[in-house]
């Protein structure tokens, strides 16, 4: 897979906020850049209002990591950096540290396509703390913004409930790099194809499309643009009834479909982009059905998203594929993730590691402290709840009970007798090497599906979801209380 450095001709490894450097600097010139630390990736809310999120981007990161380092460019641009007094940001020693610097972390994250909750962690960071440092910015862009596209593809296809889904996205995306991450994202969520022939490439998605209505407005009329389309394209007619007048529309594309049918072939369907889509799709249904045309496809588009299929569904609207874009690609709802990447744990000299906390006023935002890992109890291939633990528990034991981190009185007991667990957090880097074999986007697709086979629908549902558990064991609950405790203390010493 080839990202955005084949196209940006360069290192990413200035991809970063400043302070990422300010710190490191700060670090080397302390003495602490290889002491060992772990950072946890997560997020505090699902995005949409919704009960759940699809994890998206890990293959990004796996490049990004691999090709970790800065080159002369990177090197020359930091020397030159000067302070207001004219002096060098950087001395010429760190910028000698940054051209040795090699990736040496050890990475463990839940796979792409992985659904997942509020405070699990879905990448873990362990190295010295410099690198993990270094780190913080880019993976951030990455998951934040392929995870709410996945997560955004995910609602959009659960409500066209097997439909194919096409994104469209591309002319109205963030940009390039973000029209490019949300095509591959969308197609992890559960588009069938995109509309973005680079993404194709790329990444090996399926690419699809209709026409315009620009192909109509350059012929005399509608019906000769149709004839001329079905000559040129023959085996993919999909016919753009809505230019002038959509049961016009619909009566040349079915003359159309006729002539095609007496050359052996078949028209694949019409696409409808104005109007009332209940009404428009239904009377396309009828009069294609009348015609001789019961598998001819009609295909809606027009700033879908998934409140609106969910309604066209209910209204019974005669849609079979869905086209969407604006909507999908740019989270329209909500158009930022939230996770965050805080540090964990640092290890001391002797060995020791010793947890660290954010104290904060809103008890959402306290992170969980030390080295932890996280399973999923599932019971018949459904999904029971996620048990974020301190990596020394023994993951034996009869039962466990498990605490919301931000509502204590909400807690669940786990019985695991008879219970399948799966460690969600999967080994990708050790001391920097890849040992993780990365599937292909196929696979990372059905790996969503899978996913989502194992929850329920009440969590999935747009309104008003249930909420899976997912809780902290008991031990790291405890040490979360105690830690924030003596935290306050000694700051209000
Ligand atoms: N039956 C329906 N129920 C709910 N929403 C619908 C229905 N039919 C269309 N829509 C949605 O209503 C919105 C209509 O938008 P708008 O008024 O801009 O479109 P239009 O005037 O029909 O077409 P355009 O301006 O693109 O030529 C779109 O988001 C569309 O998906
Ligand atoms: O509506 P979206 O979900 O973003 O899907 C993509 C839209 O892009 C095209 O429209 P076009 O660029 O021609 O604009 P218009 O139809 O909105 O005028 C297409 O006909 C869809 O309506
Ligand atoms: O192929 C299509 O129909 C298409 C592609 C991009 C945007 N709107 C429609």
């Amino acid at each position: 897979m080839k990202i955005t450095k084949d196209l940006y001709q360069s290192s990413l490894a200035l991809l970063t906020d400043f302070y990422q450097l300010t710190m490191a600097y700060a670090y080397w010139k302390s003495g602490k850049s290889e002491q060992e630390a772990v950072f946890n990736l997560f997020f505090r809310k699902n995005p949409f209002q919704g009960g759940y999120t699809i994890a998206a981007g890990l293959d990004y990161i796996i490049d990004y990591c691999r090709n970790f380092s800065f080159d002369k460019a990177d090197l020359d641009y930091l020397a030159e950096m000067k302070n207001a007094d004219g002096s060098s940001t950087f001395e010429k020693g760190f910028i000698d540290y940054l051209q040795n610097l090699k990736f040496s972390c050890d990475i463990d994250a839940v796979e792409e396509g992985t659904v997942v909750f509020p405070n699990i962690p879905i990448i873990r960071v362990k190295g010295p703390l410099i690198q993990c440092q270094l780190l913080e910015t880019p993976l951030l862009n990455i998951v934040n913004f392929q995870t709410l596209i996945a997560t955004k593809a995910s609602r959009i296809t659960e409500a066209a409930k097997g439909d194919p889904v096409l994104e469209f996205g591309l002319r109205r995306a963030q940009g390039i790099d973000g029209a490019l991450a949300a095509s591959r994202a969308s197609y992890i969520g559960g588009c069938s194809a995109t509309s973005n022939v680079m993404a194709g490439k790329l990444f090996g998605i399926p690419v699809s499309g209709t026409h315009a209505h620009s192909w109509i407005m350059s012929f005399d009329t509608e019906l000769q643009a149709f004839h001329a389309y079905a000559e040129a394209f023959p085996d993919k007619c999909i016919f753009l009834v809505d230019t002038y007048d959509t049961v016009n529309g619909i009566k040349n594309a079915i003359e159309v479909g006729k002539v095609l049918r007496e050359k052996g072939k078949e028209m694949l369907g019409i696409r409808i982009d104005s109007g009332d889509l209940a009404y428009y799709s239904s009377i396309a249904r009828e009069m294609l059905d009348e015609a001789g045309f019961p598998d001819a496809k009609v295909v809606a588009s027009n700033d879908l998203d998934e409140q609106i299929i969910t309604s066209l569904k209910i209204q019974e609207a005669q849609i079979n594929t869905w086209g969407v874009g604006t909507k999908l690609v740019t989270a329209y709802d909500q158009p930022a993730l939230g996770a965050v990447y805080k540090l964990a744990a640092v290890k001391h000299e002797d060995g020791r590691w010793e947890p660290k906390v954010k104290v904060s006023q809103q008890s959402i935002k306290i992170n969980i402290p030390g080295l932890h890992d996280v399973v999923r109890f599932s019971k018949n291939g459904k999904a029971l709840a996620d048990m974020i633990f301190l990596i020394d528990l023994d993951l034996n034991k009869r039962s466990y009970t498990i605490i919301d981190p931000n509502d204590p009185t909400r807690r669940k007991k786990i019985d695991t007798n008879s219970l399948e667990k799966e460690n969600l957090l999967k080994p990708i880097f050790e001391n920097g090497s890849k040992i993780y074999n990365r599937p292909d986007i196929h696979q990372i697709k059905e790996n969503t599906k899978r996913n989502l086979q194992l929850f329920d629908k009440a969590h999935k549902r747009l309104v008003n979801p249930h909420i899976y558990p997912v809780g902290l064991e008991e031990s790291l609950y405890k040490m979360r209380t105690d830690l924030v405790l003596k935290m306050k203390d000694y700051d209000t010493q």
